[in-house]
This record gives structure tokens, sequence and C-alpha cells, in this order.
């Protein structure tokens, strides 16, 4: 009981994201006295965003906007009252290419969430400092799973979120 929970949503048209998310998932887990969930977004249930700690929120890219399912999950979280301030918030997201919308995924999303007064996390690393993401269809990257440098990107950032959650439930 009263063990923090971390949220881990995300969609995935054809499993680059869900892999990122998975790699997320496994970074948390290296984390003591912190549970985590990890659902698509059409899956998860307004208790779970409400219960929540920290929401990672992934999204492939779209021209170059978030997939229209993170949309609108993101449009049901309850506004009223601000019951989202002060949870954390961290994304990571898949693209085809480089500089073809992945950063601005991940602004629309963390831009989002600061609407809602959360408090947001960048990766680990310097090279995943607005959150996780992964180049898909491009280069060396096409055709393969998902790099193993983008999947390590998603573990730091699962570790760090968990590593804050724990803290600030000390602090509060
Ligand atoms: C309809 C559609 C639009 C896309 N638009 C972009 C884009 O604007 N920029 C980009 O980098 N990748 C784009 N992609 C590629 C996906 O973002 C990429 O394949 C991603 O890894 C898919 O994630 P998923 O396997 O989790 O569905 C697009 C893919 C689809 C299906």
């Amino acid at each position: 009981q009263d063990v923090p929970s971390v949220l881990i949503a995300y969609y995935s048209g054809s499993g680059n994201t869900q892999t990122m998310a998975e790699a997320v998932a496994s970074g948390v887990e290296q984390v003591e006295h912190v549970n985590y969930t990890i659902k698509r977004v059409d899956e998860v249930s307004p208790e779970e965003v409400l219960n929540a700690s920290a929401i990672i929120l992934g999204s492939p890219v779209y021209n170059a906007n978030m997939a229209p399912e993170v949309q609108e999950f993101i449009n049901s979280w309850p506004f009223a009252g601000r019951p989202l301030k002060d949870k954390i918030g961290a994304v990571f997201v898949t693209g085809g290419g480089f500089s073809i919308g992945e950063e601005s995924v991940m602004f629309g999303m963390i831009r989002a969430m600061l609407v809602h007064g959360m408090l947001i996390l960048g990766g680990a690393e310097t090279e995943a400092a607005f959150g996780a993401s992964a180049i898909t269809g491009e280069g060396e990257f096409a055709g393969k799973a998902v790099n193993p440098l983008f999947v390590k990107k998603a573990e730091g950032l699962g570790k760090r979120v968990a590593e804050w959650v724990v803290t600030l439930k000390k602090e509060r």
C-alpha cells in the first residue's frame, strides 16, 4: 500500500512505440519501491490516470503530429480542479525519419502536460533531453527492430522518472 505508481501509456500501430514502452518499463523496474502499469492509451482507465504519480506517454509520429489516439487520450484527462497538477510527466516517440516531426511531437505532448500543471522530466542522457526518441525508418535504422541505442534512452527515461517518483514521495 502507498507504493507510488508510474503509468506508461502509448499508442503503437506497427510495434515500434510498443518496443520503446517496454524499454521504459524495464527502466522503471530497476528502481525499488515503485509500481508501474503499461497500457495502450485506449486501455487506460480514468482511475489509472488519477492514481499515477507519473505518466510516461508515448506516440509514433504521424505527419509530424502525435497519433490521434494519443491526442484523444490527453483530451480525456480531467481538468477541473487540476487533479494532474504536480504529477511527473515524460514522453517518448518513434518516428520514421530524422527531423520530420519527432521533436515536435515530444513538445506537443509536453505542452499538454504543462497545461495540466505536470512536472516534466527528460531522459537520463543529454541525447534524450526532451524524452526518449527512436528513428525507425531511415538509413541504417530502416526495416529492423528498434535500435538498442534508442532502447537504452527509453530505459534511462523510465529509470529516471521512477527515481524521482520515489524521491518526491519521500519529500511530500
Ligand atoms: C500515417 C503515417 C504517417 C507518418 N508520418 C511520419 C512523419 O511525419 N514523420 C516521421 O518521422 N515518421 C512518420 N511516420 C512513420 C512512423 O512514425 C514510424 O514508422 C513509427 O516508428 C511508427 O511507430 P509504431 O510502430 O509504434 O506504429 C508515419 C507513419 C504513418 C503510418
